[in-house]
């Protein structure tokens, strides 16, 4: 088999958020990389990231530069894609807390609500036992996270996070999870110097390529 580096063009949807960071990791995973801003660029990757930033706004830029239904139409055909905090907000089939205007993709069939976690001074960090990744405990970056509120039938839960201020009692939250070839993290691998998650995504990416 070829190095994944020449098999697998990634790109990194580059309206808004952290492209610059999941850019790095994906380099780091062996990738080649590509930015994505237009329907023509879409139409040359094997795979998408959708990055942490804001879902509302990545949602109307997609709308503004023509993207929503070129994306949508190469998610139901099964591009790989790979969403962190906002990009799994995006990915949902359902916000419970989201804006009325924000677009969906629905490409995971999940319910996430939206800034669950708390508001951005609830931020926080925790080491996760993520299924499929290897090498000990994934320490996370949540910011303004999501949490996967209800999953559907062919949804994989990957990773689950304990909720000590939850009503009445602490709680497991769903945190990551895959449907396919569709990867979700309300946390932010790009951000902590851990290519792992990159990694499990790039080999994703080069299986169907
Ligand atoms: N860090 C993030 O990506 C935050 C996501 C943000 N809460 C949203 O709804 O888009």
């Amino acid at each position: 088999m070829a190095p994944v580096s020449q098999q697998s063009r990634i790109g990194v949807l580059a309206l808004q958020g952290d492209v610059r960071e999941h850019t790095a990791m994906l380099h780091r995973a062996g990738a080649a990389v590509r930015p994505v801003r237009r329907p023509a660029e879409l139409a040359e990757v094997d795979g998408l990231v959708l990055p942490g930033g804001e879902s509302t706004a990545m949602s109307r830029l997609l709308a503004s530069f023509d993207l929503l239904d070129p994306l949508r139409d190469r998610l139901r055909a099964g591009l790989p894609v790979f969403g962190s905090c906002a990009g799994m907000v995006l990915l949902a089939r359902q916000v419970l807390d989201g804006r009325p205007d924000q677009h969906q993709l629905d490409a995971l069939d999940v319910v996430v609500r939206r800034n669950a976690f708390g508001r951005q001074v609830d931020s926080f960090e925790a080491d996760l036992d993520v299924t499929g990744v290897e090498g000990g405990a994934v320490h996370a970056v949540f910011i303004r996270a999501p949490w996967v509120e209800k999953v559907g039938e062919g949804v994989e839960i990957l990773a689950r996070v304990g909720d000590d201020t939850a009503a009445g009692g602490a709680a497991d939250r769903i945190v990551a999870v895959r449907q396919g070839t569709v990867l979700a993290t309300s946390f932010h691998p790009e951000l902590t110097g851990d290519d792992r998650i990159h990694r499990l995504f790039v080999r994703t990416v080069s299986d169907v390529a």
